[in-house]
């Protein structure tokens, strides 16, 4: 029997002590901005994701001029690659001169305190869109791609990029990279291991943003990303990742995941994100605009919800608004 005189509400009776007592908060450090670059002028809107564009290098840099002014430690890098530009060994992934190197030099040169951090994977480059390089039945080839992925993140880093985030799936392309990244000097360079991603349908719309979508058409990534029913093998992804060297890991997507990412953090201790991924995004945007949610606060309540789950940071699309929202109290 509970004793009558425990009574759990008196400590949310008022402002102060449900202040006092709160166990987990959200602040703008905790916040990362994925944003979108194209090879174009101005803005495009991506009509999956409202309120955010697809970005010329000019208006990137008027983005970050605003994320650092609200302190937003860091950008995540997501470039759309003209379909000219994509082939079978995507190439583009590693050239000194692509739309993504000269970005991240752009955005260095301009706002050297922020986080750059930069996608290491194939899709954006592939004609078929897959994440890795194919054989002739289509199967993803694992250490023909980790080769073109050390490529794609030396590139990255020789371009000025803070933190390589690969989120491709192969096994073992944590360890080459980092090996690549000590031969070449690029001691200081972060890895974030995207150890455990989930083969999600919740990506549906940074695919149209990105416009590997129509490249990819019905074919799907189950045979490199994680089954959603698993949880231990997230466990093993992760342990592998930190044993080659990543310096932090993440879970994805975000909010149907937060049992991994709670699991993560209790088994290893180490810096765990998490990725509020695009559908996860589209869908508090879609039920705010037909009046059904309160958008702040259903925004702020998903994110404290990772800080809760036990990340340290999250990827969102709703880190600027966020951070303003923070800001304003
Ligand atoms: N390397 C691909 C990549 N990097 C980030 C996302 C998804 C992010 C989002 O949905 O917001 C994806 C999609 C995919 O695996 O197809
Ligand atoms: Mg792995």
């Amino acid at each position: 029997m509970t004793r009558l005189d425990t009574r759990m509400r008196r400590m949310r009776r008022d402002d102060f002590s449900r202040r006092l007592m709160r166990e987990s908060t959200l602040g703008v450090d905790d916040l990362i901005y994925p944003v979108f670059v194209h090879d174009r002028e101005g803005r495009a809107d991506v009509p999956s994701m409202p309120g955010v564009a697809r970005l010329s290098i000019d208006e990137l840099l008027r983005v970050a001029d605003i994320a650092s002014e609200l302190r937003i430690p860091a950008l995540a890098l997501f470039p759309v690659t003209a379909p000219e530009a994509k082939s079978l060994d995507a190439a583009a992934a590693w050239d000194d001169d692509g739309l993504c190197q000269r970005a991240i030099r752009a955005l260095k040169a301009r706002f050297p305190q922020l986080g750059v951090i930069t996608d290491v994977a194939l899709d954006p480059y592939t004609t078929h869109g897959q994440d890795g390089l194919v054989d002739d039945a289509g199967y993803v080839l694992n250490d023909v791609t980790v080769e073109a992925l050390v490529r794609q993140a030396l590139s990255h880093a020789r371009a000025g990029a803070d933190i390589v985030a690969p989120s491709d799936m192969m096994d073992g392309r944590i360890g080459a990279v980092r090996a690549a990244l000590e031969a070449d000097g690029h001691v200081h360079v972060r890895i974030l291991a995207y150890a455990a991603k989930y083969a999600s349908a919740f990506y549906g719309p940074f695919r149209d943003a990105v416009g590997s979508a129509t490249a990819l058409g019905k074919a799907d990534k189950a045979t490199y990303q994680m089954d959603p029913g698993n949880s231990d093998e997230a466990m093993r992804e992760i342990a592998q990742d930190l044993d080659e060297g990543a310096d932090m890991v993440m879970v994805k997507p975000g909010m149907p995941y937060l049992d991994i990412v709670r699991r993560a953090k209790d088994e290893f201790g180490v810096p765990v994100f998490a990725y509020q991924v695009s559908g996860e995004y589209a869908m508090l945007k879609a039920a705010a605009a037909n009046g059904w949610l309160d958008e702040r606060a259903c925004a702020l309540e998903a994110l404290l919800g990772f800080k809760r789950a036990g990340a340290d940071g999250v990827l969102s699309y709703f880190a600027l608004d966020a951070a303003r929202w923070l800001r304003a109290g």
